[in-house]
Formats: structure tokens, sequence, C-alpha cells
């Protein structure tokens, strides 16, 4: 559809879309989840968490929970990418249509899903999970992809962000030491400005941000390396073993 063919709400939406995206250009997303059982899990611990990395220039932040996605949409002013997760195997990222809704509801501007080819247990597609959160709710999607061919397949159901976040995480990437340059890079040439890229997933140091931001990612998402610390006290203790 071209913009002569387009309503008034459906530019609008289209002109909030570009203006978050455009926001977060070249910019750290911060990453800021802790896990069932874990000392810093609380959805105040994890808004306070979000406070202090928008003071440090985080561009966005994602939290995770429906209750953090409150809580931090409450704290901060950048925009909050929001997830909810179910379970830690499969499709466990805002895995269907109801999950998506709900993480748009609490707060979230940028709804972040599972992006890959795998059957959703809601028996929707893609295309239909992001259509219907779309007709709802004026939030951005990201998909959250674990190769090339999820990426390509998210950004043809209709995704305006497509992540690397699961890389190495569903059997079809190895899961590389540090974040899956292959994947940004191929993605980024692939797609050739039709979809920003997203880059997370194992980004431990400054300098591997930087080489993601080179290869052509649109913003980097930082997570257990800024905001796990019980990760970063081990990285030091294996160290100095
Ligand atoms: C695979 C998966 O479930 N990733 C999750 C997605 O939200 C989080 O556990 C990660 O912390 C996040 O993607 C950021 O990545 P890293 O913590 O590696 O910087």
């Amino acid at each position: 559809m071209n913009d002569k063919h387009r309503s008034e709400e459906d530019l609008s939406m289209s002109g909030f879309t570009d203006r978050l995206i455009a926001s977060m250009a070249g910019g750290l997303v911060v990453s800021c989840q802790a896990y069932p059982g874990e000392p810093l899990r609380h959805p105040e611990t994890m808004a306070q968490m979000a406070a202090a990395v928008e003071v440090g220039g985080a561009v966005a932040v994602r939290a995770q929970g429906l209750s953090d996605v409150s809580a931090v949409r409450g704290r901060v002013s950048v925009p909050v990418v929001g997830i909810w997760k179910e379970g830690n195997e499969g499709i466990y990222i805002t895995p269907t249509l109801r999950h998506a809704r709900c993480v748009a509801a609490a707060g979230a501007d940028i709804v972040a899903l599972d992006g890959t080819r795998r059957d959703r247990v809601d028996g929707l597609t893609l295309a239909e999970t992001i259509r219907g959160l779309k007709e709802e709710y004026d939030v951005v999607v990201m998909a959250d992809c674990g190769s090339v061919d999820d990426g390509l397949f998210a950004a043809e159901a209709g995704a305006d962000l497509i992540g690397t976040t699961l890389c190495g995480y569903t059997g079809e990437r190895p899961k590389t030491d540090g974040p899956d340059y292959e994947v940004i890079e191929t993605l980024v040439n692939r797609l050739d400005g039709g979809r920003p890229v997203i880059a997370e997933g194992r980004i431990h140091a400054p300098d591997q941000a930087r080489r993601a931001m080179d290869l052509g990612a649109h913003a980097v998402v930082v997570g257990t390396a800024i905001t796990h610390p019980t990760s970063i006290t081990r990285w030091f203790c294996d160290a100095l073993r």
C-alpha cells in the first residue's frame, strides 16, 4: 500500500513506528532481567536498574514479565521493549498473541516476540500474530530470531525490527562465544535496509557492541554483561581460578 491509499490513522501509526525506531539508531538497549528465584527478581528492582542504565545513556530498555514491563515503563522515559517469557525451552519468548497483547497492555512500546519459523503453540502464524497485535495496539514489533532464515521470514511476516536474540538457542546456529557476527552481517546485507537489524545475544564487551554496529546493526542489546551481577561475578571468579 502506498501513502496515497493510507488512512490518516495508518499514517500516524507508521510515523510513530518510524520515529521510535529512529530514536534507537546507533544506540545501546539494555536488557534488565532477573530470573526466577534470583535475589534481584522484583519489578521495583528492575525499574531501578532501568533508571540507572537510562542515566548511563541507554536508548531503550528491555524488560521481562508484565509486572516488570509496567514498573519499568513507569520509571523511565526511553522506549520499553517488553517480553513475557513462558518457560525456557521451545517457543518461550512472548509465545502467543495473548502474551503479546498483555505485554502491549502492560505498557511496552516495542513488543518483542519469538520470530522463529517454528510452529507456535496457539496455532497462529507469525504474520497472523503480528497483524492481530497491531490491529489492537500502536506498538513496534521486534522478532527475536535464531538464524538468517528466521530473520527473513520474520521480515516477510511484518516484524518492524529483526533481532538476533535467539541465535545459538534454537539448534540452528552454534552458540558462539560472543555475538553471532555472521548472522548479524548476513541479515543486514540480505534485508538491505528493508528492516533494521538489532544485534542481541552474548554481547559482553564494548568492542563487541562496536563491531556489531560496524557490521550494520541498527542498535545493540546488552543484558547479562550490564545487569546480571551473578554472571559477571562468575566471569571474574573463573578468571582468578
Ligand atoms: C536467549 C534468551 O532467552 N535471551 C533472553 C531474551 O530476552 C535474555 O535472557 C538475554 O539476557 C537477552 O537476550 C540479552 O542477551 P545477553 O544477556 O546475552 O546480553
